[in-house]
Order: structure tokens, then sequence, then C-alpha cells
């Protein structure tokens, strides 16, 4: 969370031509309520199946660049369709750029908590080794413009 999978990957797409799909915008759509309401009303297993769901539509789609939430790499199905399906990039942050990016920030449930640094901390000790394991791309986002980042991956992307 605040990796900048939404911003970087939106303007990453425009640039390759390609669409832009954010599986939390696409759960949002399908659903006509916000993140925060589907966490209320169905808790995390809720959403993370629907989020399962939307991984697994969208991966179907050919030219696309796809942003999921930063939780998704949790489940294995998601993993497995991603690395069979796409070029994964990893954006990876300091827990305490993250903390930056998000702490105004009131749409994502999982920061609500009396220690929302300690949270980041804790997610990012499960999460970065399961994006290690599938990411094509690890990228440093740290003291980078989101435009430098985007450069950067088109010269990655090019290499591969
Ligand atoms: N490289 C960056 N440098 C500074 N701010 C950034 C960078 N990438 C994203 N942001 C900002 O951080 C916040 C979270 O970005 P977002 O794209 O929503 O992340 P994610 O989708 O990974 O949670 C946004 O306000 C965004 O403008
Ligand atoms: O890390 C997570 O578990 C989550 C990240 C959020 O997306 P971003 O990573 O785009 O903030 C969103 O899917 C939800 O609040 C859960
Ligand atoms: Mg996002």
């Amino acid at each position: 969370m605040g990796a900048g999978k939404t911003t970087v990957g939106k303007l990453l797409a425009k640039h390759l031509n390609k669409t832009f799909f954010d599986s939390d915008q696409e759960i949002e759509r399908r659903t006509g309520v916000n993140i925060p309401l589907i966490f209320e009303i169905e808790g995390e297993p809720g959403f993370r199946s629907r989020e399962s769901g939307v991984i697994a539509d969208l991966a179907n789609m050919d030219n696309i660049v796809l942003a999921t939430g930063g939780g998704a790499i949790l489940n294995a199905q998601n993993r497995e369709v991603l690395s069979q399906r796409g070029t994964v990039i990893y954006l990876r942050a300091t827990v305490d750029d993250l903390w930056q990016r998000t702490r105004h920030d009131k749409n994502r449930p999982l920061l609500q908590t009396q220690d929302p640094q300690e949270k980041l901390k804790e997610l990012f000790a499960l999460r970065d080794p399961l994006y290690r394991e599938i990411a094509d791309i690890i990228i440093d986002t740290s003291k980078q413009s989101v435009q430098n980042l985007v450069h950067q991956l088109e010269e990655k992307l090019a290499q591969l």
C-alpha cells in the first residue's frame, strides 16, 4: 500500500499504449460501493474473494496494465495467474515511504489501526518475499518521481 501501483500503473499504460485496470477500482465498479464498505460488510475474506475473481477475469485480457491491491500477492492462485499471464513488476518502497504516502488517506481499511506504521512493517515483512517470488522486474521507488519510474520501467521492459 502506497508503493505507487495505481499511480505508476496508470501512467505506464498510457506510455505503452495499453488499457489500464486497477483491481480495486474494478471491484468498486462492479459492486457500486467503495473498498472500506466492502471490508466493513464482508470483512477481509470477502474482499479477497472479490479481488481474486477480478484478477482472474482481467488476466484473460491482452494489452493491459493491471495494478493490483497490495494484498493480492498473498493468494497462491493470484500469484500463479499473474506470473503465468503477465510481466510482474514489483514497485519496492521502504516502510517509511509507504507511511508517508498513505498517512493522510482513509481509504485503506487495514491501516485504520492504532499503529499504522507497525502494520505497514508487518505487511512488508510478510509480503516482500512473495513479491520477489514472482517479480520479473523489481524497481526501487525511493526518491524517484512517478515520471522517472515510468521511463525506467519502459527501458527494463524493452530489455526482457
Ligand atoms: N514515486 C513516488 N513518489 C512520491 N509519491 C508517490 C510515488 N508513487 C506514488 N506516490 C503517491 O503515493 C500515494 C499512493 O500511491 P498509489 O498509487 O495509490 O499507491 P498504491 O496503489 O500502490 O497503494 C499517492 O498519493 C501517489 O501520488
Ligand atoms: O495491501 C492491502 O491489503 C490492500 C491494499 C489496497 O490497495 P493499494 O495497495 O492499491 O493501496 C486495497 O486493495 C485494500 O485496501 C487492501
Ligand atoms: Mg492502488
